[in-house]
Parts: C-alpha cells; sequence; structure tokens
C-alpha cells in the first residue's frame, strides 16, 4: 500500500501522506485513489455508478448531467444519537452533546475501521471550507470509500488539485474519515447503497479531526459540511474569536438602492432554503444568495462582523420546494449537474416530490423504487429528501459569494418552527437580549434527523447538534463576541413563520410573503418602522408591517403577530427547565430570563 500511496501522490505534503498511509494500511482498500475534482473525474465516476446500477441518469433534456440515488431505507438521515464529541474531559463536549473519551472511540472505531475499505477504492478528496484566497484558508481531506462522498463533495466544496495544491507542504488541515462500513468480501456483490447498522459520528475538536463510519447520508458522510463547517470550526472559532453557525446569508437591495445583509439561523429543515432564495412579493425590493446553510462570521478592520459560506453548494430538502415556494431552486436544480437523493422518479427520467407541482403525477416510482400511484396514500419522496446542486448555478447568487473577506451583517435572524407563543417577528433590545433569543429558541422536531417528528425541544441558536465543543462556554462565546463587537453588531431579531391557528392552519402566507418581515427588518434599522415594546421584544405596532396586497384576514395577522403574555407565562417555567439543564449557564443570560420575568409579572 505505501507503493500505491506514494507513487500517484499528486502533492508532497508529508502529514497528509503518513495520514493517507496510515489510513489505507489499516482500512486496507484495494486501491488508493487522489481525487482531482475535475470534470472529467465526475464523469467517470456517475458513469461508473450508472454502469453498476448504483445511479440512474435523469433525463438529459429535463435535468442534465444529473442522477438519481436511493439510500437504503434506514440511511436517510442525521444520526444525533450516535454523533459523539470526542474532548479529554467530559465538560469539554458540555451538557448537550454525546461525549466519549477520544482514546476509547479511536478504540472502538478503530475495530470498526479495520479492513473497512476491502474490495473497495479509498478517495483522497482534498478540498477548502470558503474561497481558497482566503488570507486563512480553512483545508480539510477526506478519505472515504464512497464515490457518492466524492462527487457530493465536488458539488459542496472547492475540492480537487486546486485546494491541494494551496495546501502546499505543510498547511493544517482538518483530516477528515468516512467509510460506509460495508467491506466487500471476495466474489461478494456490492449492494446499490453500502451502508452499517452501527454508525459513528465522532469530532475531536482539540486535534481537528472527523471520524465518520456506518452512513453515506449527506450531514453524516459530506464531513465538510455539518462536521467541519460547524462541530469542528464552532471549536476553531471558539478560540480565534469568530462565529460558525448554522445560518443562510442573504443580500437585500431597497427600493432606495440600498444594499443590507441578512443572516438567519433556523433549525434543520425549517426554512433556510427558502428564506435565502427569496422572490420579495413586495416590489423595489430584490434578494440574492449567498448561502443557504452555515456562515462563519468574523470581524473585519472596520470592526464590522463579515459572512463568508464555506460551502460551494446546496444540500436542500426537496419537499416542499416548488415553482409557488421557491422558484430560485427549481432554476438552480433545472440547470443540471446535480444529485437527486430520495426522491421519487417519474416514467420519463425525471424527479418528483411532494408539493413540487401542484398536481400529482400519475405515476412514479417511489424513493423505496416500487410503483407509486396518488392514491396509494404514501408519500412518493422521503421527507428528508435533498438535491445537492452547485451555488453558481443559482441565478441570483450574489457577486460576493466568493468575496473572501464576505459581506458585513446588518441583522441576525433567529427562527423556529413553533405553532404558538413566539410572533412573526420580535426586534431584541441589545445583542445580550438577542442572544437571550436564540439561546432559547426552540422548535418542532423535523426529518432532518432520525427520531420523532413535531416534538419542541430547545435548539439554541439552531445548533443544538452542531456545536463542537460546551453549549454554556458557546453561550458565553456569544456574549463575549458581543462585548467585543459593540454597537458595531448587527441588530437581533427572532421570527416564527410557523404560527398556527386554532384549526391547526398556518397563520402566516410565508415564503415569497416572508420579503414584508425583511422589509420591517430594514426599517427598524433605519428608524422607519414603528414598534411595540413587549417582554418578547419590540413587535411591529399596528400599520408598520406593510401588507399592501397580501391576501391574509385581519383577525389572522394579529394572531401571527400579536404578544400573548398568558402564553409568555407558559414558556417562562420551561426556558427555566432549559437552563437548569444546561447549569452553567453565563450569567449575562441568566440576567435576561431574570429581565424577561420582571416584565411578565
Ligand atoms: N409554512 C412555511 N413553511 C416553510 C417556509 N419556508 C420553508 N418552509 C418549509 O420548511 C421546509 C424546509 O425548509 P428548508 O428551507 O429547506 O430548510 P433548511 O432550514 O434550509 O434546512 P436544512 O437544509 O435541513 O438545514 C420545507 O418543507 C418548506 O416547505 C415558510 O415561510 N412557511
Ligand atoms: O446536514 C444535513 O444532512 C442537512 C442539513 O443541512 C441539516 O440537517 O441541517
Ligand atoms: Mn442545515
Amino acid at each position: 500500500m505505501t507503493a500505491i500511496v506514494g507513487q500517484n501522490a499528486p502533492t508532497k505534503h508529508s502529514e497528509l501522506l503518513a495520514w493517507v498511509e496510515e489510513v489505507a494500511a489499516l482500512t486496507k482498500p484495494d486501491a488508493v485513489r487522489w481525487c482531482d475534482g475535475s470534470d472529467a473525474e465526475w464523469k467517470e465516476f456517475t458513469d461508473l455508478l450508472v454502469d453498476r446500477g448504483v445511479a440512474t441518469r435523469l433525463n438529459d433534456e429535463a435535468k442534465p448531467n444529473s442522477f438519481y440515488f436511493r439510500s437504503d431505507p434506514t440511511d436517510v438521515a442525521r444520526v444525533e444519537d450516535q454523533t459523539f464529541i470526542c474532548t479529554e474531559t467530559e465538560d469539554g463536549a458540555g451538557p448537550t452533546n454525546n461525549w466519549s473519551d477520544p482514546a476509547e472511540m479511536k478504540q472502538t472505531m478503530g475495530k470498526l475501521y479495520d479492513g473497512c475499505m476491502k474490495g473497495r477504492t479509498m478517495f483522497v478528496v482534498p478540498f477548502c471550507m470558503g474561497p481558497i484566497d482566503a488570507d486563512d484558508p480553512k483545508f480539510g481531506v477526506e478519505l472515504t470509500d464512497s464515490e457518492y462522498v466524492v462527487i457530493s463533495m465536488k458539488i459542496m466544496t472547492r475540492m480537487g488539485k486546486d485546494a491541494l495544491a494551496a495546501m502546499g507542504t505543510d498547511k493544517p488541515f482538518v483530516k477528515c474519515l468516512h467509510s460506509v462500513g460495508h467491506p466487500i468480501a471476495d466474489g461478494e456483490q456490492d449492494v446499490a447503497w453500502p451502508c452499517n447498522d452501527t454508525k459513528y459520528i465522532s469530532h475531536f475538536p482539540e486535534t481537528r479531526e472527523i471520524w465518520s463510519y456506518g452512513s453515506g447520508y449527506g450531514g453524516n458522510a459530506l464531513l465538510g459540511k455539518k462536521c467541519y463547517a460547524l462541530r469542528i470550526a464552532s471549536a476553531m472559532a471558539h478560540d480565534e474569536g469568530w462565529l460558525a453557525e448554522h445560518m443562510l446569508i442573504l443580500e437585500l437591495t431597497s427600493p432606495e438602492n440600498k444594499k443590507y445583509v441578512v443572516c438567519a439561523a433556523f433549525p434543520s429543515a425549517c426554512g433556510k432554503t427558502n428564506l435565502a432564495m427569496l422572490e420579495p412579493t413586495i416590489p423595489g425590493w430584490t434578494v440574492k444568495t449567498l448561502g443557504d446553510d452555515i456562515a462563519w462570521m468574523r470581524f473585519g478592520e472596520d470592526g464590522r462582523l463579515y459572512a463568508v459560506n464555506p460551502e460551494n453548494g446546496f444540500f436542500g430538502v426537496a419537499p416542499g420546494t416548488g415553482y409557488h415556494t421557491n422558484p430560485n431552486a427549481m432554476r438552480t436544480i433545472e440547470k443540471g449537474n446535480s444529485i437527486f437523493t430520495n426522491v421519487a422518479l417519474t416514467d420519463h427520467g425525471d424527479v418528483w416530490w411532494e408539493e413540487m407541482t401542484s398536481t400529482k403525477p400519475k405515476h412514479l416510482t417511489d424513493w423505496h423504487g416500487k410503483s407509486w400511484t396518488p392514491d396509494n396514500g404514501e408519500k412518493a419522496a422521503h421527507p428528508n429528501s435533498r438535491f445537492t446542486t452547485p451555488i453558481d448555478q443559482c441565478p441570483i447568487l450574489s457577486e460576493d459569494f466568493n468575496n473572501p473577506k464576505g459581506v458585513p451583517v446588518d441583522a441576525i435572524l433567529f427562527g423556529g418552527r413553533r405553532a404558538s407563543t413566539i410572533p412573526l417577528v420580535a426586534q431584541s433590545r441589545d445583542w445580550n437580549h438577542g442572544a437571550f433569543m436564540g439561546a432559547t429558541c426552540s422548535s418542532e422536531t423535523t426529518a432532518a434527523a432520525t427520531g420523532a417528528v413535531g416534538v419542541v425541544r430547545r435548539d439554541p441558536m439552531a445548533m443544538l447538534p452542531f456545536i463542537g465543543y460546551n453549549a454554556n462556554d458557546y453561550l458565553q462565546h456569544w456574549v463575549n463576541i458581543g462585548e467585543k463587537g459593540g454597537d458595531k453588531l448587527p441588530a437581533i431579531f427572532f421570527v416564527n413563520w410557523f404560527r398556527k391557528s386554532d384549526q391547526g392552519k398556518f397563520l402566516w402566507p410565508g415564503f415569497g410573503e416572508n420579503s414584508r418581515v425583511l422589509e420591517w427588518v430594514i426599517n427598524r434599522l433605519e428608524g422607519k418602522a414603528e414598534a411595540v415594546d413587549t417582554p418578547a421584544g419590540a413587535i411591529p405596532a399596528e400599520g408598520s408591517l406593510n401588507v399592501d396586497g397580501l391576501s391574509l384576514t385581519e383577525e389572522d395577522l394579529a394572531a401571527a403577530t400579536r404578544f400573548n403574555a398568558e402564553e409568555w407565562k407558559q414558556e417562562v417555567p420551561l426556558i427555566e427547565e432549559w437552563f437548569d439543564k444546561l447549569g452553567d449557564v453565563p450569567q449575562a443570560l441568566r440576567d435576561e430570563l431574570d429581565t424577561l420575568k420582571q416584565n411578565l409579572s
């Protein structure tokens, strides 16, 4: 194996070479292949996957150069129960993460990795999170035995020979080890979606390493995404004085032609992709997209916070995406060069999912590979089925997407999926109140992670599954950023598109109409919108939210936007319970809870 690694290696990076050799010796692949990220490589891999019957090439007229995958039905989402933060002390991982001792975890997983790539090729996938020409480019190398992961990483990151060249001979990189955990014995046939019932998604923030085993699903297997750009990066950000957050980034231009940048943190499958690509329904406003899932925010020379999207593609929730909800996502995927996983296949070789079109096709092949008709009572696409598509195909991509310095942030929104209590929009009094809003954010669980759907849980800054260290230290870091940034920091708001009527209907139409809330947010920054102070923050005064041309009854509008003291009195003990669970919550946030209680009484 040494010979194979050494001979073909297009790098002289000694630490990388040694690590590739070490992993190859452990996992025992049949071959090692260095990936260059070229179009020829993409063609070779996708041809091979189609020949093997693993992928289906979509109809070239509908989705050129695009491929369809069905996963194993057990491997469809992130596995939070099997996700670990491995730090020297248990306190390092804090009260919200699964903790394991690093040495113990490496021993357990070392046994699983032993020979796990037999019958497969180990791919070496160099990548950079964020622009390669950044001042301090953040490199990674993923070693994986999955071709699906390689082609997905080509879409989602700056992957291949340019990243490898920029790493030189000694630049630091995050070691990302991944195996589907499904060796092929001599003479055995491979399966379409190899994986293993035993899964571990482990992070070693102190040594900046990731070990993933047993899953091929996005958030578990594309290690540049949640594992690196959130869990490991949040630990880096803590040490280096910046923020790595589960946020979209959008640029908004007002009718006066003034530009603003808004970042928004919503939990998984709660509307980031949709808001990032929003088509405003109000005249004169335009939106451009910078990112739909992750924002890295650093202080610029002028003392403001600047946001960069470390990714290079979208890994978006398919169901609910259509021309009526997110036309820009549809236009992005229609250009092709995309991967679709666990959606349904039409009889014409195109893809379909629930709510993509208002009428359902007469016949489909569903995500299980079974014949499907509209009357069979089952969903054709898995609720967490996804499209993987290059960001540069987005018709409203901001010119600043590749700007290594990022864009200065004017406002941060936190949000969740709450049927009651939380008003459509509320502005925080100041940074610490905003951090309190983020820290106490709660949301109904979605299909993006395995486990029950629709259960309300606290999800601080939409980062509960993604904080790579102690959650209290993370919250303290937010407070510290507030002290450092002072009055140059973005204003913080809380939004909730998901409040429901007593009949269980969404009160607010959402999607493009959310532009009205963005307009109110900007008008607040400009001192042009009236608000009413409530214990939950400042909410729109009557008439200050633009509802021109919106078909919504007065009652529904009032119900969507109102502050209800009774509901908030019920919320307080839940927040107290949450803080008790966290334990060592920053004093500044405990003070905010006291203020809330005082204001309510
Ligand atoms: N009612 C309502 N639903 C929305 C709105 N925006 C998004 N959704 C729904 O939220 C779900 C997922 O939204 P996405 O935008 O893909 O979620 P995301 O936050 O990008 O999720 P991850 O990629 O998992 O981090 C879909 O089912 C959408 O239809 C909205 O304004 N109102
Ligand atoms: O990580 C994933 O698989 C997809 C995602 O954005 C999330 O779950 O928040
Ligand atoms: Mn996400």
